[in-house]
């Protein structure tokens, strides 16, 4: 696929994000059920003067869980620490990151779910007692040292908060779940983020990025810094209705937010198997990619968009993917053409 298009923050982007990244929950655009919520939570804490419960963010990647952290400890005015599951190997890792814990302070561990076995066990007392035993020595001579942590506030992300343990997710009393943004929280993004660029963008030339960055935050900022330099190059330096659509046809962004992997995935399903239904496995030969990153990266999309839909009986292309293709499906009653369930799902 396009690295435009990737809900995956790229090399070398991070400063890019940082500079239009929201620093307070009132900067945080739309997601208001759980702006509300966590602004309860952190208020209420603060009158108690104690931190508030530990808190886990899950949601697909480019919606806002690392800004959502860092606006924890923001609006808390807490010291935070950050790190992430797959660096923590070893528990003394943890042990050492813990114990250095000022009071209230706010850690972040971002892909938690992939924190190694030892120090998830360590970490529960942690979250729960405020304590850690650290195991000093080896064999029969091996003693436990009790260590005490400052109260202190967990914040856990993750994309995929099925593969959490239970243990682990009761510990958190504040879960939260990012959903993806409708077209017009991202129009809002857009105008704040071409404000602090110093952008001009014209309402249509918003509302044409908005429609097209696949319900995420990320791919919306990274559109607009694309389409900023056509704008500045081929055009006057603004951002209009007419010069994002010249800018997404050279960038390959079709009118959905299609790239070129799900664009090849709908053709197949509709010319190679007459709009299905075909198995998950057949679909990704036919466009010679992994049955994985079909599965993961283009059919969520696809289906979120309604063009394409799980079934009991395989992929089937639904009439608006058909005419998204500018084509009509056949009407001799035995297309694939989706007529059911939309939420059926393969077993
Ligand atoms: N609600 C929001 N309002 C304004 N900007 C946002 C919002 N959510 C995300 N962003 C922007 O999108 C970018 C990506 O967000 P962030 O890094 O927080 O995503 P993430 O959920 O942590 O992704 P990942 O799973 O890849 O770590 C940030 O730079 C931020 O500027
Ligand atoms: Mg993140």
């Amino acid at each position: 696929m396009t690295d435009d298009l990737s809900p995956f923050v790229g090399d070398g982007e991070l400063d890019a994000e940082a500079s239009v990244r929201p620093r307070r929950l009132s900067d945080f655009i739309a997601q208001h059920r759980v702006r509300d919520q966590l602004e309860l939570l952190l208020k209420a804490s603060m009158g108690r003067g104690t931190p508030p419960d530990h808190i886990l963010l899950s949601g697909p990647p480019g919606l806002g869980k690392t800004t959502l952290a860092n606006i924890v400890a923001a609006e808390l005015g807490t010291g935070i620490r950050t790190t992430s599951g797959p660096v923590i190997e070893r528990s003394g890792d943890l042990a050492a990151i813990l114990t250095g814990l000022a009071p209230g302070d706010v850690l972040f561990i971002d892909e938690i779910h992939r924190i190694a076995k030892p120090a998830e066990e360590l970490l529960y007392s942690a979250m729960e007692d405020f304590r850690v035993d650290v195991v000093v020595g080896k064999g029969p001579g091996a003693t436990a040292i009790p260590l005490d942590v400052e109260p202190f506030t967990l914040v856990g992300a993750t994309t995929r908060a099925g593969l959490l343990t239970g243990p682990m997710r009761d510990r958190f009393g504040f879960v939260a779940h990012l959903d993806f943004y409708s077209p017009a929280d991202l129009d809002a993004l857009l105008h704040r983020s071409a404000r602090i660029l110093g952008v001009p963008i014209t309402p249509e030339g918003a509302a044409e990025i908005a429609g097209r960055s696949r319900g995420t935050p990320r791919i919306a900022n990274r559109l607009l810094r694309r389409v900023r330099d056509f704008a500045e190059v081929r055009a006057d330096g603004t951002v209009t209705d007419a010069v994002a659509k010249a800018a997404l046809q050279v960038y390959d962004v079709d009118a959905l937010g299609l790239d070129r992997l799900d664009r090849a995935v709908l053709r197949a399903l509709i010319e190679s198997f007459k709009g299905g239904p075909v198995g998950l496995s057949t679909l990704a030969v036919a466009v010679g990619e992994q049955a994985d990153t079909v599965e993961e990266v283009c059919e969520p999309f696809l289906v979120r968009a309604g063009l394409l839909a799980r079934t009991p009986r395989g992929r089937v292309a639904t009439e608006a993917g058909w005419a998204h293709l500018g084509k009509t499906p056949p009407q001799d009653g035995r297309s694939g053409v989706f007529q059911g369930d939309l939420f059926a799902r393969d077993a």
